[in-house]
């Protein structure tokens, strides 16, 4: 039900009845308790975010990031009849989801329910010729801490972040700045990967161009006057450090590219008696407590002095977090602006010759990998209200003819491992509906690729798969894959992956070990 206020804004009642399965076993609610969020009011003005409702209102002015731009934030407020009273005694949990092209937070309670989220884009800022990610993504953390709303912050008693992948930073040990410019997640070194396979067992997850290893010894391979002092950290990692301040921390699933054994708990012999392994992180579980949220972070922002700040995990793992997936042969295909698939197995599978491998998940395995494919080129060619116009075009029970590898530039990790794969993007036909059409049936089919391929290598066969990411929303593309799958394909109850994150804080506070 929507209406338009007086002050000319839209809001969005979302009313709906969920059933919730019990987060955790010490979940207070009993097995499908039936919750029903009776509201939800989304308010966005086109030049600035508006936040207003009975629990409280304030106004933000425009949101200017560099360059002057104006950026919306675009934000939801749980509203409907919690009051104040019951807020005043829920245990908040905060998740912070640091993916391609934005990062996003969602806070939610012990029972799952979002009470608040909003998502950003990461400003652009540039360090002489590249990009100068490093500030970006420190501005969006504080700016993304600034947009919850004050009074929910000082219920937050966890928070975790989720980062892309063997996004790798090397940092000064003592002072945790970056010596170098990050490497992003699908960034490839290939000069190297000689030098890697040349030291790791056959196959291994870290004989992919794109891996973190190959990353640290690229910049090792650099030399420098740093090397004794340096620190390897992987995004989620950097910018945990900047909450709780202790440097050095890793979780197993951010790990597992620069070669941690999630199995044996530990990095193997074969790495440790590296040059570089001074430069390894430590590593615990994801959601792991580390510290207290600082001090003056608590101050500045009205923390409570108990908020927590725990281990994160990645973004395509969180986004299957937040699926609630528990039953090995169930998938989650992260539609972002990469395509990952994570299948939930018994058995672990690794081949880097495909770009496979398995990231550990208590006592299972997640067997997947990430191909560059997705929305990346999609939104090369398409906007977003382009994609959802066309999108109602399609028929999805017609095959089309076109057949693509639609990259957003030459290099694929999965289930194709070639740093050099480029995009196969034409014939264009006239009709932007038909090529469109191409374009998702032809990632439909690297992604029937990807789970054949795990399948073949001896993972749970896979039954069910569900869609989280921006591609999650378009219902088309979600039939086209059902037909190319021959499988059932539906869109997650949550499919961002900071729910997923939040989970993993709710899992920290679980532990009580601060
Ligand atoms: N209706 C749609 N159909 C297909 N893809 C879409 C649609 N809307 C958005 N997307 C794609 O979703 C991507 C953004 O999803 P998101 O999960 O936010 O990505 P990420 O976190 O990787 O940046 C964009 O690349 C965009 O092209
Ligand atoms: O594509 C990516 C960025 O969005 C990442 O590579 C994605 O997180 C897959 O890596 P992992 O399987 O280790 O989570």
């Amino acid at each position: 039900m929507t209406f338009s206020r007086t002050t000319g804004k839209r809001a969005y009642f979302i009313l709906r009845g969920v059933t919730l399965p019990p987060l955790f076993p010490k979940s207070p609610y009993p097995h499908g308790y039936k919750h029903t969020m009776v509201g939800a009011i989304s308010v966005t003005h086109p030049a600035s975010t508006i936040l207003s409702s009975r629990t409280y209102s304030r106004k933000r002015g425009n949101i200017l990031l560099s360059g002057n731009k104006p950026r919306t934030v675009s934000m939801s407020l749980r509203n409907g009849n919690s009051n104040k009273q019951q807020l005043e005694r829920e245990r908040l949990y905060l998740g912070l989801d640091f993916g391609t092209s934005g990062a996003r937070f969602a806070v939610i309670d012990i029972g799952g329910t979002i009470q608040a989220e909003a998502k950003r884009h990461y400003p652009l800022y540039s360090n002489g010729e590249s990009r100068d990610w490093v500030r970006s993504w420190k501005e969006t953390l504080f700016l993304l801490l600034e947009d919850i709303p004050l009074n929910l912050r000082k219920h937050i008693v966890s928070i975790s972040i989720d980062g892309t992948s063997a996004t790798t930073i090397i940092v000064d040990s003592d002072t945790g700045e970056p010596l170098w410019r990050p490497f992003l997640y699908n960034e490839s070194c290939p000069e190297v990967l000689p030098a890697v396979k040349s030291i790791a067992p056959p196959n291994h997850t870290v004989c992919s161009a794109t891996s973190t290893l190959c990353k640290l010894v690229s910049w090792w391979n650099r030399g420098g006057l740093n090397e004794k002092s340096a620190l390897l950290l992987h995004q989620a990692d950097w910018l945990l450090w900047l909450l709780h301040g202790k440097l050095g921390v890793s979780d197993y699933n951010n790990a597992l590219k620069v070669g941690y054994d999630p199995e044996a708990d530990s990095y193997p012999s074969w790495l440790i008696s590296q040059p570089y392994s001074h430069l390894l992180p430590s590593v615990v579980a994801p959601g792991t407590p580390i510290a207290c949220l600082k001090e003056e972070l608590r101050n500045k922002f009205g923390f409570q002095k108990e908020c927590v700040v725990c281990t994160g995990t990645t973004d395509s793992i969180a986004a299957f977090l937040a699926a609630r997936v528990t039953q090995p042969g169930k998938a989650v295909t992260s539609l972002g602006s990469t395509l990952a698939i994570k299948l939930l197995s018994n058995t672990r599978v690794e081949d880097s010759r495909f770009g496979v491998y398995s990231h550990r998940l208590d006592d299972k395995w997640l067997v997947g990998g990430a191909s560059n494919t997705g929305g990346a080129v999609l939104r090369q060619l398409f906007t977003d209200d382009q994609l959802k116009k066309l999108s109602e075009q399609i028929n999805p029970s017609q095959i089309s003819l076109l057949d693509y590898y639609p990259l957003p530039k030459a290099g694929e990790r999965f289930p194709i491992a070639d740093p050099d794969l480029a995009p196969r993007l034409l014939p264009r036909p006239e009709n932007d509906a038909e090529y469109l059409h191409g374009i998702l049936e032809s990632i439909a089919r690297i992604e029937a690729k990807g789970y054949g391929l795990l399948k073949e290598l001896g993972a749970t066969a896979v039954d069910q798969v569900f869609t989280a990411g921006g591609g999650a929303n378009n219902e088309k593309w979600t039939q086209i894959r059902e037909r190319v799958l021959g499988l059932p394909v539906s869109r997650a109850n949550q499919t961002e992956a900071a729910y997923g994150t939040a989970l993993l804080a709710i899992k920290g506070d679980q532990q009580n070990i601060l």
